[in-house]
């Protein structure tokens, strides 16, 4: 019988206080979880008009005006820097240039910033995982400089350091090395309606000067290298993140291929080990890459994507129709996508995050894949909320968010398609697919690394999760 709407509400209220009971029980049970590759440092400046005019007017408004309009997608002089800018302002869109001249470079960290923070999705799940949740948390950085190293929050995160041939996990902050670089992303934010000269923002965004030479060819340090072995001796779970920057070829003549096999190479010792691996994407513009990128999937345990991501992926594996199906939001469409990605691959789990809800279609069956994602949704409304999530009452907090009501009418056309859709989990005799409306904040205080406290909260909840 169908449920009023109320019902709807009541029901899935009493599962987001469940899967939080659940998940936040399970969480200590994780012995240990490795983080890699992209840890840098974000620098967050919220534009100020008046300080965007002046600079843009003093480099000269014409030419910048001009470099707008026939974007060069990377920064050698300060005009490019501001083109790119106001470009972002203008169409209200994330962009994100490299930053290759070090006069820029250095004009940039002499104009400074509001906020730092831990970035990187490796970075950024290293606060969550370790901070929050207080799982050991081993995490790659390609450097680490006081400036960076000082981001971590304290709690049981670590980084491998060798000395005299001996192995120790230590906070980054007591393994800092004065030498190494800061690896800067310098983040300009804006919000809707934001006017500088006669542009005026259509909606929130933000546009990022990439002064990080290090992520952006996905750098492995050494001591990951040659002791891989040990690193990942206390772990159970491993989160991969930060591929999608490479690119065909670089200058130096070595190729995407050259990490890939690197990793590849790791992947099949956590293979041995039997750790469960994740592989978080994010849009990779290079079409090489991303097909690599899928034929490396049948070496991991789960991945995690958005509607962008599968949609760039169904162009290579599937068609140029199911990925606009895809982008469009039709919801069947996801689902012949994500199981045409299975096919493919063989992958155990697929995680699909969306504004609005989250979708798993996985190989196995349990009621924790759906407690998982519910705790991952409640992560995220936190992290919308608060910007910076310290501890778990804030998730907690977030169980009085809404959720998402629109995303019952999706339930709805699952249950016509599909018949039995039991609290959210599907049988598909081979396989589960699983379901959620996710709790939608109306004014978000920051939406930088939702997506990675999404799929992050979800892997590692749901393997912590006995059933
Ligand atoms: N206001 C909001 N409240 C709750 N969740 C949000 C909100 N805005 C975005 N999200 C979630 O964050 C996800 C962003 O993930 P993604 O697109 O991978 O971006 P990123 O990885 O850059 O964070 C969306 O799919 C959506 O589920
Ligand atoms: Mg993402």
């Amino acid at each position: 019988m169908k449920k009023s709407l109320k019902e709807k509400i009541r029901l899935w209220k009493s599962l987001y206080v469940n899967a939080f009971e659940n998940a936040t029980n399970a969480l200590p049970r994780v012995r240990g979880v490795l983080l890699a590759y992209n840890t840098n440092i974000d620098a967050i400046k919220y534009l100020d008009k008046e300080d965007l005019e002046e600079r843009v007017e003093k480099v000269g408004k014409k030419r910048v005006f001009e470099l707008m309009e026939n974007p060069p997608e990377k920064v050698t002089s300060l005009e490019e820097l501001f083109a790119g800018i106001l470009r972002s302002i203008k169409l209200g869109k994330a962009m994100e240039w490299f930053v290759e001249d070090r006069g820029v470079r250095n004009y940039l960290r002499e104009w400074g910033w509001d906020e730092l923070r831990i970035g990187g999705q490796a970075g950024i799940m290293a606060n969550l995982l370790g901070g929050v949740y207080r799982i050991p948390t081993i995490v790659h950085v390609p450097q680490n400089p006081k400036l960076q190293a000082e981001l971590f929050v304290d709690g049981p995160i670590y980084v491998p350091v060798f000395e005299e041939g001996e192995f120790k996990l230590v906070h980054p902050k007591e393994a800092v090395k004065e030498n190494e670089e800061e690896l800067i992303h310098y983040i300009f934010e804006f919000s809707r309606g934001f006017q500088v000269f006669d542009i005026v923002a259509p909606r929130e965004n933000r546009f990022i000067a990439n002064a990080d030479d290090y992520n952006a060819r996905v750098y492995i340090r050494d001591e990951f290298k040659e002791h891989f072995n040990k690193i990942v001796k206390n772990v159970d779970l491993a989160i991969i993140s930060g591929l999608q920057v490479l690119k065909e070829f670089y200058e130096d003549g070595t190729t995407y291929k050259d990490v890939l096999n690197e990793v590849e190479a790791q992947l099949d010792v956590l293979n041995e080990r039997n750790i469960k691996s994740h592989f978080e994407f994010a849009y990779t513009a290079n079409k090489k890459v991303r097909e690599t990128l899928i034929n490396l999937l049948p070496k991991f345990t789960s991945v995690g994507l958005n509607e962008v991501e599968l949609a760039s992926l169904m162009e290579i594996i599937g068609d140029e129709e199911l990925a606009r199906e895809v982008l469009e939001g039709h919801v069947f469409s996801v689902i012949d996508a994500i199981h045409l990605l299975m096919d493919e691959t063989g992958i155990q789990r697929i995680h699909f995050h969306t504004y609005g809800y989250y979708m798993a279609l996985t190989q196995y069956r349990g009621e924790k894949v759906r407690d998982a994602l519910l705790f991952a949704a409640l992560a995220a409304a936190a992290k919308a909320m608060y910007g910076n999530l310290e501890n778990l009452s804030q998730i907690r907090d977030a169980l009085s968010v809404p959720t998402n009501e629109k995303a019952f009418f999706i339930e709805e056309e699952l249950e016509k398609e599909f018949g039995e859709v039991e609290n959210g989990v599907i049988d598909m005799t081979d396989r589960q697919l699983t379901f959620i409306p996710t709790k939608i904040v109306a004014s978000p205080k920051s939406t930088v690394g939702i997506g990675d406290t999404i799929s992050s909260s979800a892997f590692v909840s749901e393997f912590a999760i006995r059933q």
